[in-house]
């Protein structure tokens, strides 16, 4: 639906009346000017609303800031309007996902504008809510046909969920239709498509109570089990009234929770309780992907039910690589950093829509490997994949090289070429360096994006093309915008769903699978085999900064696999200055788990996964092996 009625949200009068007349001029209808919060919610209440244009600070306490962590959760679209406000400001407007962002003063245009880019991103986002709805439904159906163990059914539909509903536990637990309470079962994830599946005794084991105190806690209050969102504050009160997730909550560090219980045909009740680190993560959103899932799977939860009854014994515990054929897409993106996995469940929902995505991220982080994912993740796979270097190409013919031209266009056009466009038809091109495309050529790629045809050179005949446009850079085009050099519409029509890659220096637990990665590719190639990654070798390669990222790493092992005599890797060849190097400070913030999770990976890798005895990992920690088998299997580290 397009956009039709819109509230304006400000204080100042001269400026409300303004947009009111731009709007109406145009066609919009404006339901109404509201110049508090208080004024605004009461306005939303009484009426339909499908944007708002919304000023910071408005009359009153509570600011636009406020006002939009309101509309996120009522799924209302809304464009700040607003002086240049400080950079805290500016940073707290953008976490609350705006659908645009407009600086006082501004033209009739910026307003105009801002609306047919909201019309677009509305319609985005509705053809990825259809698009994730059937891929869940579909999914459940196929694997309720498959013969699989009820555990590996239930952790391939939890792993199906975590793009659409991002989770790091999940609390599974059922009433039978006489009363009886199901053995409650817990999903944890530890990889990408990776999960762990435990008992309510191997829950007890971690978080240290007895059996005694578990049931006592269980019995005391049992999980809430109403539909529910629990973010921030709800989340914090609805600890005190349910001791198990307040248990649950502080043994794996989480902040935020939904609850959906799926009401079986036999009467049982069967409640998912997802959990995620992060605070506020949850939104009405995923509880309507739920709602609309739950025909299918209560239909098909009764017969997981079935199985696990008639199969009583002990769960097994992990189960990895649930989907071989998934991993294989994302075989070029190495890492498991929380970063990278963040990342590959991004790519994994936009990958099958046709939006356009813009990657971000310093040189060498592997935005052409993202972009590559992205293709073949998407229906266009079987389709041509074109990368263009916006950088690379001399500027009096990149126009020529992108749209064609016509025999004769110019002078030395001695026949009809196709430009990359018309090459990528019906496939995906790749447009690397966006920043560096020259100012009048931007216009006529928004064309290409807004009305899908080109236009060869020296011809006025428009072509429709069917193509994918994805984008990358490495400058920060929030800055290009404002120094004259990038439109401020393009970058809003490609910034509909941005990607960012995390420096190296970011990921530094993701150095030993990169190291081993292009090792093993490499050693291959030059056919020079080697034996080991001497445990001195990685150290210097976590120690060194990379300011080069993925691709200096990579050039790094190349150049001491050809130095390298008998299969050895020698630190004398790495030729890195890492003497006297500060290890950056990591501007990732981990939680106090994550970063005792990635150590202990880094030791375990160190000593080959060896835990305990001479030269284990427990020694070189200084704990006791059994602590440290119990550290493995409560921050769920598993062998792979
Ligand atoms: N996560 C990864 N796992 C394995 N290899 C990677 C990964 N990321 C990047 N690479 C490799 O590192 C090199 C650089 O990656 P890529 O060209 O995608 O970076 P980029 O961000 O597009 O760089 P630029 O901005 O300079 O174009 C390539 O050889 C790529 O295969």
């Amino acid at each position: 639906m397009m956009i039709k009625k819109i509230l304006i949200v400000e204080d100042e009068f001269i400026v409300a009346h303004d947009l009111q007349m731009i709007l109406s001029k145009a066609g919009y209808q404006v339901v109404g000017i509201a110049d508090s919060f208080k004024n605004a919610q009461v306005m939303l209440q009484s009426q339909p609303v499908d944007l708002v244009f919304l000023d910071i600070y408005l009359k009153g306490r509570l600011t636009g800031i406020d006002l939009a962590l309101e509309l996120m959760k009522s799924e209302i679209p809304f464009i700040y309007v607003s002086a240049n406000s400080n950079e805290k400001v500016f940073e707290a407007a953008k976490s609350t996902c705006p659908y645009g962002f407009i600086v006082k003063p501004y033209r009739e245009k910026d307003i105009l504008l801002s609306i047919d880019i909201a019309n677009y991103r509305k319609e985005n986002s509705k053809n990825m809510k259809l698009s994730s709805e059937r891929f869940m439904h579909d999914f459940i159906v196929d694997i309720s046909l498959k013969s699989l163990t009820w555990q590996k059914k239930i952790l391939s539909i939890a792993g199906a969920f975590q793009p659409y509903i991002p989770f790091d536990f999940i609390a599974l637990s059922g009433i039978a239709a006489d009363g009886k309470r199901y053995n409650e079962i817990g999903i944890i994830r530890t990889n990408f498509d990776q999960y762990d599946l435990f008992t309510a005794d191997e829950f007890i084991e971690t978080s240290g109570l007895t059996r005694k105190e578990y049931n006592r806690l269980n019995q005391l209050v049992p999980e809430t089990t109403a539909d529910a969102i629990y973010t921030g504050e709800r989340f914090e009160n609805v600890k005190q009234l349910a001791p198990m997730k307040n248990l649950m909550a502080s043994t794996y560090h989480l902040h935020s929770n939904l609850v959906k219980t799926f009401h079986l045909e036999n009467g049982d009740h069967i409640s998912f309780s997802f959990y995620s680190r992060t605070p506020h993560l949850y939104q009405p959103s995923h509880m309507e992907l739920l709602n609309f899932l739950s025909t299918t799977l209560e239909k098909k939860l009764i017969h997981l039910v079935e199985m696990k009854k008639a199969d009583e014994v002990q769960p097994k515990t992990t189960f990895a690589n649930l989907h071989p054929e998934k991993e294989k897409v994302f075989a070029n993106i190495i890492g498991k950093s929380t970063l990278i996995l963040n990342l590959l469940d991004k790519i994994k929902i936009v990958a099958p829509t046709d939006t356009s995505v813009l990657i971000t991220g310093e040189s060498g982080t592997g935005k052409e490997e993202v972009a590559k994912s992205l293709h073949r993740l998407s229906g266009r796979s079987q389709k041509p994949f074109i990368a263009v270097n916006c950088a690379a190409l001399p500027l009096e013919l990149i126009e020529s090289i992108l749209f064609g031209h016509e025999k004769g266009a110019f002078t030395g056009a001695l026949e009809t070429r196709i430009g990359k466009f018309e090459e990528a038809s019906g496939g995906t091109i790749f447009l690397d360096e966006i920043g560096e495309m020259p100012i009048d050529l931007q216009s006529k790629l928004l064309r290409v994006l807004q009305e899908k045809e080109i236009e060869r050179i020296g011809s006025n005949q428009p072509l429709a093309v069917d193509l994918r446009i994805i984008a990358a850079t490495n400058l920060d085009l929030e800055k290009e915008i404002a120094k004259g050099k990038f439109r401020l519409d393009l970058f809003y029509r490609l910034n509909v769903f941005p990607l960012h890659l995390p420096p190296l220096a970011q990921r530094k637990v993701d150095i030993p699978l990169l190291a081993a990665h292009f090792v093993s590719k490499h050693a291959k190639e030059l056919g020079k085999p080697v034996q080991e990654i001497p445990t001195n070798f990685l150290n210097v390669l976590m120690q060194y900064n990379w300011p080069g990222n993925i691709r200096e790493l990579e050039h790094t092992i190349l150049r001491s696999i050809l130095l390298s005599k008998d299969g050895r890797l020698a630190v004398e060849d790495l030729a890195l200055e890492t003497k006297g190097e500060q290890t950056p400070i990591s501007t990732e913030i981990k939680s106090f788990e994550d970063n005792e999770r990635d150590h202990i990976i880094r030791v375990l890798e160190l000593c080959k996964g060896k835990v305990a005895g001479s030269g284990g990992a427990a020694e070189l920690l200084g704990i006791p092996a059994t602590t440290l088998n119990s550290k493995i299997k409560k921050l769920g580290i598993t062998k792979s």
